[in-house]
């Protein structure tokens, strides 16, 4: 499976995708140390991932580095936001504002990578009205009016499983076509839109699984 970037005329492997933004978050802390360059060994290292590997994704987007020299932080860290779509500014909306639809909207970490939450939702009234991270929460019926509004593609679902799929209708419905779902539930949605599912619980169980192996046969639980 592979993806392409509107600007791109080269197909990038959809694992090389998903790694991109593991780069960019190395790329802006050595950034944030003053390092100007660095050599693929040390944000590989920084990164989690083997060098050669590391290596062969950047070639997908040109970037080679300076033998001896290594790569130039702030350009490929430029690049990768680039080849993410990043340097822009994307609008999010945030439906379901209980416990993490708060921890969410008050994550510091989205504005500055590029995503602007520009909406609250809730269906239950007795939060309406409540300021968080400085966005009053709206009604759910706004949806329509605030992605057309703002030219909103992306939604973030933080409802019970059981209203997840209605809201993901919903949000097809006005115009979203890339969701990121907390709920803990597969959604259905017309070919075109994209799903991303995070499941803390479920990262949690792999590690309690290696776990598991390491107090079996030790040494047999190593996580990659
Ligand atoms: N993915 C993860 O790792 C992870 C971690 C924690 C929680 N969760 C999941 O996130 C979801 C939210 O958890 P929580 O603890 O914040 O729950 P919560 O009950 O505190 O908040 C849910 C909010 O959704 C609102 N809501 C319900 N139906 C709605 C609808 N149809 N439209 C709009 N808003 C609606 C409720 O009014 C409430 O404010 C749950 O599905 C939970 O299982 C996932």
């Amino acid at each position: 499976m592979t993806a392409r970037t509107p600007d791109s005329a080269r197909d990038i492997p959809e694992a090389t995708v998903a790694r991109l933004p593991v780069y960019l978050r190395a790329l802006i802390s050595l950034a944030e140390e003053g390092i100007t360059t660095c050599s693929s060994e040390e944000l590989a290292a920084f990164a989690g991932v083997n060098s050669a590997k590391l290596r062969k994704d950047l070639s997908y987007l040109g970037s080679y580095g300076t033998r001896g020299v290594g790569y130039d932080v702030e350009y490929l860290r430029y690049q990768i936001a680039r080849e993410i779509g990043v340097t822009q500014d994307w609008p999010v909306v945030i439906v379901g504002i209980g416990n993490l639809g708060h921890a969410l909207a008050n994550y510091s970490g989205f504005r500055s990578r590029g995503f602007r939450v520009v909406a609250l939702l809730d269906a239950d009234p007795d939060r309406h009205e409540e300021v968080v991270a400085g966005l009053e929460v709206r009604s759910f019926e706004d949806l329509e009016s605030i992605v057309a509004e703002h030219d909103v593609s992306i939604g973030v679902i933080a409802t019970p499983a059981v209203a997840a799929q209605s809201v993901a209708d919903r949000m097809v419905a006005t115009g979203i076509t890339s969701i990121l779902n907390f709920a803990p539930t597969v959604l259905s949605v017309p070919d075109g839109v994209g799903v991303r599912k995070v499941d803390l619980s479920i990262e949690l169980q792999i590690l309690a699984y290696h776990e598991q192996r390491k107090s079996v046969a030790p040494g047999a639980g190593a996580v990659s």
